[in-house]
């Protein structure tokens, strides 16, 4: 496309150079630029991309959007803001993705992965082909990319959509964060259907305060349902989590229609006549379309929300009670989350991505409900994220379990022993036998399996699929499901 075409939407501009220029591609890491793209400078947290208009330029870039005239030999764009004009930008590139595809985004603090897993899966199985984006990677049909962050950044966002739509997608399920939401990330993405799964707390390093936290989400709602057509299939629906107080105030803020979803408050869909057990969770799913029994093999309460969640964007788009129930019901797991190690050992062994309060507050009352022994938990607190979570984190931990194994979990540029100093603040004034304190994460997962007696449960809390540790930039390999089996073995192998 040719640079004119693709700025023509851009009210305020200053083009220098030949807007006649043929553009392969928009970038905005100068580091994967090529011969014929258009790079542009944002300012962002630790660098100004400006620096780098002179290496994108070696690189072969045809044209450079920035905020500051620089001086170059290709056409340069000037623009009052890079990250908004990227936006149009991106969606002009890649011909407006969003207003074919059905984009269901979701939001909250915990569930999005499992959430839109289970959407994907629903969809899926009624032959209604829905990519995937999200923390794990972004998935179209067989297929499997790697991702940098569980909202990719606008360009990729809008590429990502557009290479759906090429292989057949009607639908996309796309994990929405609160840091792509207050960057704008999601501008120009036309949502069909907004999820809320729910709001504690989470990153206050980056949004300061719950309010400004709540606000940043509430944006997923506040952008939509402006859209009301002939046909009630393009109407876009926010589904909310009758049961968090904050749905209430996200209900007011969004001109869409509304669905509510929940267990204890009333709501449009709702589970009654909940049993949950160690293999699996099962419950009377109530709808505004009948009723139905539902038999998850995913296991705790929390998950049945996320069932809930999924279960009305299905509903709204015309699936079937039936249909929802039998995909529900096939899911198996998703990966690192209540993942169960087996190795033949008669200790119970699940690993967990709960690495926020109220996931981990769940995932050990979840494992409370049906352990027959102890419960051991091994857990971290991230480095470089909010610090507010580590004391309370730790206390969560040692209320919950018989014994606690303090340990670290990307400490990224942060010195683990401070950020373990920080969690052990949470817990100092509790019995000194009810937890421990191991810095490297093997010797950790190694401590809680040897301490592991017949009908106990550990969980291995924070880092779910992932298969690193970041210790000061550098990612080293690290599973801990792997740790952990290879632990459960050598303990097995010394008789
Ligand atoms: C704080 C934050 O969100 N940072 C994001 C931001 O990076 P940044 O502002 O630090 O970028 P920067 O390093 O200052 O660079 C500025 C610009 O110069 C460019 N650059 C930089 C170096 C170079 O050599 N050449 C070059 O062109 C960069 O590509 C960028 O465009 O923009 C990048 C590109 O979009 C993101 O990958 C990056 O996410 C980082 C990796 C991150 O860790 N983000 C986390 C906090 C995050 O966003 N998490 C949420 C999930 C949270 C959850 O729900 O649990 C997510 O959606 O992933
Ligand atoms: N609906 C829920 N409510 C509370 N906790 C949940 C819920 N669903 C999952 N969890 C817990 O939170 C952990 C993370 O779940 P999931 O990956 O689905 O959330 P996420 O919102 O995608 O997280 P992230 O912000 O890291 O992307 C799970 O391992 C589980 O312990
Ligand atoms: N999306 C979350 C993931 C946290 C995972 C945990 N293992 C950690 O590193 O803190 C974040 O970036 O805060
Ligand atoms: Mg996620």
């Amino acid at each position: 496309m040719k640079l004119g075409e693709i700025i023509q939407p851009l009210i305020l501009k200053q083009v220098i150079g030949d807007a006649g220029t043929e553009i392969q591609d928009i970038k905005i890491d100068s580091r994967q630029v090529g011969p014929g793209d258009l790079f542009i400078a944002l300012k962002g947290h630790h660098v100004d991309g400006h620096r780098f208009v002179e290496k994108a330029i070696a690189q072969g870039a045809a044209a450079v959007m920035v905020e500051k005239p620089v001086s170059a030999d290709i056409p340069v764009v000037v623009v009052p803001d890079t990250r908004k004009a990227m936006a149009v930008v991106a969606a002009t590139f890649y011909r407006h993705p969003t207003k074919e595809l059905k984009v269901i985004g979701v939001t909250g603090t915990n569930g999005k992965t499992t959430t839109t897993h289970l959407i994907q899966r629903i969809f899926n199985d009624q032959d209604k082909k829905t990519g995937l984006i999200g923390t794990i990677s972004m998935k179209i049909g067989d297929r499997e990319y790697k991702v940098n962050n569980t909202t990719p950044e606008v360009t990729d966002l809008q590429k990502s959509f557009r290479m759906m739509l090429d292989e057949g997608c009607q639908y996309a399920a796309i994990e929405v964060s609160s840091h792509a939401l207050s960057m704008g990330r999601t501008r120009g993405c036309e949502f069909q259907i907004a999820v809320f799964t729910n709001l504690t707390q989470d990153h206050l390093d980056y949004h300061e305060t719950m309010e400004k936290y709540r606000d940043a989400k509430g944006l997923l709602f506040s952008q939509l349902g402006t859209r009301y057509a002939d046909d009630p299939k393009q109407h876009q629906v926010a589904i909310l989590n009758a049961d968090d107080p904050v749905s209430g105030y996200y209900a007011q803020l969004t001109s869409a229609q509304v669905i509510t979803y929940g267990i204890d408050c009333d709501a449009d869909v709702r589970a009654e006549n909940i049993r949950i057990t160690a293999s699996g969770t099962q419950f009377t799913l109530r709808s505004f379309r009948g009723s139905i029994e539902i038999h998850l093999q995913l296991v705790g309460k929390f998950n049945i929300y996320n069932a809930l969640a999924a279960a009305s964007a299905a509903l709204v788009e015309g699936v079937s009670l039936e249909n929802i129930k039998a995909s529900l019901e096939a899911v198996p797991g998703v990966n690192g989350r209540f993942e169960r190690v087996q190795a033949g050992q008669p200790y119970t062994v699940l690993v967990d991505y709960s690495h926020t309060p109220d996931s981990l507050e769940n995932a050990l009352t979840t494992i409370r409900e049906f352990a027959q022994g102890r419960v051991i938990c091994v857990v971290g607190c991230g480095g470089d994220r909010d610090r507010t979570k580590r004391p309370i984190m730790a206390q969560i931990a040692e209320k919950y379990s018989d014994l606690t194994v303090l340990t670290s979990d990307n400490p990224r540029t942060e010195p683990p022993e401070a950020i373990l100093a920080e969690m052990v603040e949470g817990i100092k004034h509790v019995d000194p036998g009810r937890y421990v304190t191991i810095v490297d994460r093997k010797e950790a997962i190694d401590y809680a399996i040897r301490q592991a007696e017949e009908n106990d449960v550990i969980l291995i809390a924070g880092k779910g699929h992932e298969t690193y540790q970041e210790i000061n930039g550098v990612r080293y390999d690290f599973d801990d499901r792997l740790i952990a089996k290879e632990a459960i073995q050598a303990r097995q192998s010394e008789g």
